[in-house]
């Protein structure tokens, strides 16, 4: 083979590329230049290469980060300020108020620079997140490196962020133009709810969503109250109305999608609409359990969420993978359901593809960018060692995760990480537990 010398090589005892489910490569490497997968090497090539830097890993399982495909990172500074709450109690008599009295742009970027952390320390490459002060967000992702996904979120309700829905749109937008030119960032649409936001604005949604080449990120069929609501309301269910309005598209990432009738999978299926399944959060909130095999066996493109911190409590990929695969056999009492190959393959290419960014990340391909994690099997909960697959779903901790990267930038190394500073992040927690406690805890 021509030695053509490259940036990184990363060497692997095991490697999950993930498009072919079930798929291991045993000592395979993958050669690197400019942050691309430049080619996969068995070990007679891998010796034969240049490389400016090589990691080896002989215990260990390669594969492609994961993506968290719903979240709300600045509320890792609400983080067990009200628990085992229903959805609408903890949101209108907890959550509201609490980001009435603290939100604003130094909140969104010191709790999202902390959900990053706790994130990359647990393995997510990216996030597709919603929240406010969408600069703020743009900037976390910039310093921790994260691929990350700003979701402007659109409500009709004043908030500290905008007084009305035009004017969450406009501010956006606004804040938007600073970051067009990132590669790592990207700006989404986020109609927050149906039950919070009116015909009108959906319709400007889709409009914007087309015009600008957007995705578009909403909460959607989450409870049961929340469908019955719409239903006794405006004599539909919430689907039907977002149908009519031009909302369901392979644009759409529907975050939660527990409350599905059959006729609404299939809609989903047919309007390529992607699902974010966030399953720890709708079991904390008693939500329900997501038609998860329903959705899949329908060719829906479903990928995996944490939520917020504050419905979680957890922002941790693997956690969140394998209650997917767990949950998924307690609603169909099937234990076949979503097996270990197709939760990992939900929590990488099919949030990658939601994403659109499908032909980028979310597997280990020649031509992808190094979006890539590390996992020590070496340990005491991963030994002895039959099967990678089954370990990271079912056995490995995020404390096992040594090595991150994106685009093939280092943001872990060892379990150090190497964009942010940990003890100044304690210190801003810390920070932030006194302002708020000092104004109250929560209504
Ligand atoms: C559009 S993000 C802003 C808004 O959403 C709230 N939120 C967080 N988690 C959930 C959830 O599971 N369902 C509905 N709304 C949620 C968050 O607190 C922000 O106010
Ligand atoms: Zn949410």
């Amino acid at each position: 083979m021509a030695d053509h010398g490259f940036d990184l090589l990363i060497s692997a005892r095991w490697m999950i590329p993930v498009e072919n489910d079930g798929e291991i490569l045993e000592d395979y490497s993958v050669a690197i230049n400019s942050g691309k997968i430049i080619s996969l090497l068995n070990p007679t090539e891998a010796a034969a290469v240049n490389a400016k830097k090589r990691v080896r890993l002989d215990h260990h399982v390669l594969m492609p980060g994961l993506v968290n495909l719903h979240g709300h990172s600045a509320m890792t500074l609400l983080r067990g300020l009200a628990d085992d709450k229903a959805l609408m109690d903890w949101l209108q008599n907890h959550i509201w108020p609490a980001e009435a009295a603290h939100v604003a742009d130094d909140f969104v970027f010191d709790g999202a620079l902390l959900a990053m952390a706790e994130m990359i320390r647990g393995g997510t490459t990216t996030i597709n997140d919603m929240y406010f002060y969408h600069g703020a967000m743009a900037r976390a992702g910039l310093a921790s490196g994260m691929r990350t996904f700003v979701g402007a979120t659109v409500l009709e309700f004043p908030t500290n962020y905008a007084q009305n829905a035009d004017g969450y749109l406009s501010r956006a937008l606004e804040e938007r133009r600073e970051f067009l030119g990132e590669e790592l960032v990207t700006f989404t649409l986020a109609p927050h709810a149906p039950y919070t936001v009116s015909d009108d604005t959906f319709r400007k949604v889709v409009t914007l969503a087309e015009q600008e080449d957007m995705l578009i990120h909403c909460h959607i069929h989450e409870t049961a109250g929340e469908v019955e609501d719409a239903r006794r309301e405006q004599h539909q269910r919430p689907l039907a109305r977002l149908k009519a309005l031009g909302l369901l598209s392979p644009r759409l990432i529907a975050a939660h999608m527990v409350h599905l009738d059959k006729d609404e999978i299939e809609l989903a299926a047919r309007h390529g609409v992607s699902v974010a399944h966030n399953p720890t959060s709708n079991m904390k909130l008693a939500s329900g359990i997501a038609p998860v095999p329903a959705l899949l066996a329908a060719g829906v493109n479903v990928g995996i969420g944490t939520d917020g911190a504050a419905s979680n409590n957890k922002l941790d990929m693997l956690a969140e993978l394998r209650q997917a695969a767990l949950l998924a056999k307690v609603g169909t009492l099937d234990p076949t359901a979503v097996p270990a190959a197709t939760a990992l393959k939900m929590a990488t290419l099919g949030g990658a593809r939601a994403l659109g960014i499908g032909d980028k990340a979310g597997s280990i391909r020649a031509g992808k960018d190094a979006d890539l994690i590390a996992i020590d099997l070496a340990e005491v909960e991963t030994s002895p060692m039959f099967d990678p697959i089954s370990h990271v779903v079912y056995a490995a901790g995020r404390e096992q995760v040594s090595h991150v990267w994106v685009k093939g930038r280092p943001l872990m190394q060892e379990r150090a990480l190497t964009t942010l500073d940990s003890s100044a992040l304690l210190e801003n927690a810390a920070r932030w537990r006194e302002r708020i406690l000092g104004k109250g805890k929560t209504a």
